[in-house]
């Protein structure tokens, strides 16, 4: 069986407070955006996670892939699998590529064997491997607070825009990028600025760690500059970094960006 498992965008991000448990409260609004991973599950001997497609730094045996089928293993007697993981979503660019790789997986299982596990036990299930994880399970555009895994719901629609993703050679570690960030309170909350006219997000919405990772890394705040010259309505950097989404009326092609970055097109 196989699942395409498809990358998210952060439409506003802000970090609003540290947690006792280390982790930080966030407002922001998950949207599904179609750079896919492939995942392919058989019964196998023993189960292993082959991958394929982009690198993923650190062993094979780490994959969160593993790491999700060792969870559900946990509660229900299933038989081996060889997972098959073709990587084409960008590692470490804010795109929760790993995050969505173990949800769909879940989702996979579910399926194959017939678990009989809904939608609120799965994210359950997901929110155990990453806070950027359940959301993929639903996999609905979704105003996300708490770690990111408490959800209600926010009406926004980009169909009738092209969105262009850029991802410069960069890898940026979401806990570094954590570290960086002082928390704060936004004046006004993302649930209400989500709904103005998309013309009036440049001067409303803010992805809190574009401050610290754009000093870091001044070649992601270049291409969030080039993707205004370019005539872009919205641009922000995604998550944690490094890759750069944008929001254009038309069909654009970006010659120049393509030269140092990958870019992919109408996601
Ligand atoms: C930056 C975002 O991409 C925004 O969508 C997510 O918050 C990141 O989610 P994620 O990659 O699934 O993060 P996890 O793998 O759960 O955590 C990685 C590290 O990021 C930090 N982390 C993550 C999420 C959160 N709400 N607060 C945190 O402080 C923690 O140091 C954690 O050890
Ligand atoms: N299947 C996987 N795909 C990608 N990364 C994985 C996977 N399994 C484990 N990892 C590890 O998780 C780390 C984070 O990868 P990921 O691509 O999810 O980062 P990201 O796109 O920045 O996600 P986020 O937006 O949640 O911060 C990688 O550096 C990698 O070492």
């Amino acid at each position: 069986m196989l699942a395409f498992a498809n990358a998210k965008i952060n439409l506003g991000l802000y970090v609003t407070e540290k947690r006792p448990d280390g982790y930080h409260n966030l407002e922001t609004v998950f949207y599904p955006v179609k750079i896919n991973d492939v995942i392919e599950i058989t019964d196998a001997g023993e189960t292993t996670c082959q991958i394929k497609g982009i690198d993923i730094p650190g062993s094979t045996t780490d994959n969160i892939c593993l790491k999700a089928f060792d969870l559900l293993k946990n509660d229900f007697d299933l038989p081996a699998q060889q997972i098959t993981l073709l990587k084409n979503i960008p590692v470490g660019a804010g795109l929760g590529g790993g995050s969505s790789d173990a949800a769909f997986l879940i989702k996979l299982l579910n399926d194959k064997f017939q678990l009989g596990l809904n939608t609120h036990q799965m994210e359950d299930y997901a929110r155990q491997l990453g806070a950027d994880c359940a959301f993929f399970i639903n996999n609905r555009p979704v105003f996300a607070e708490g770690k990111g895994d408490e959800f209600s719901e926010v009406d926004v629609d980009l169909s009738g825009y092209k969105i262009i993703l850029v991802k410069p050679p960069v890898h940026v570690s979401t806990a570094d990028a954590y570290s960086g960030i002082v928390p704060h309170r936004s004046s006004k909350s993302l649930k209400d600025l989500i709904q103005l006219p998309l013309k009036d997000w440049k001067s409303n919405l803010k992805n809190d760690f574009e401050d610290t990772v754009f000093l870091k890394y001044p070649e992601i705040a270049t291409v969030k500059q080039a993707l205004y010259h370019e005539g872009a309505i919205f641009a922000a950097m995604s998550g944690s970094g490094s890759s750069v989404f944008a929001i254009f009326e038309d069909q654009v092609k970006l010659p120049e960006l393509e030269k140092d970055n990958k870019v992919f097109y109408n996601i």
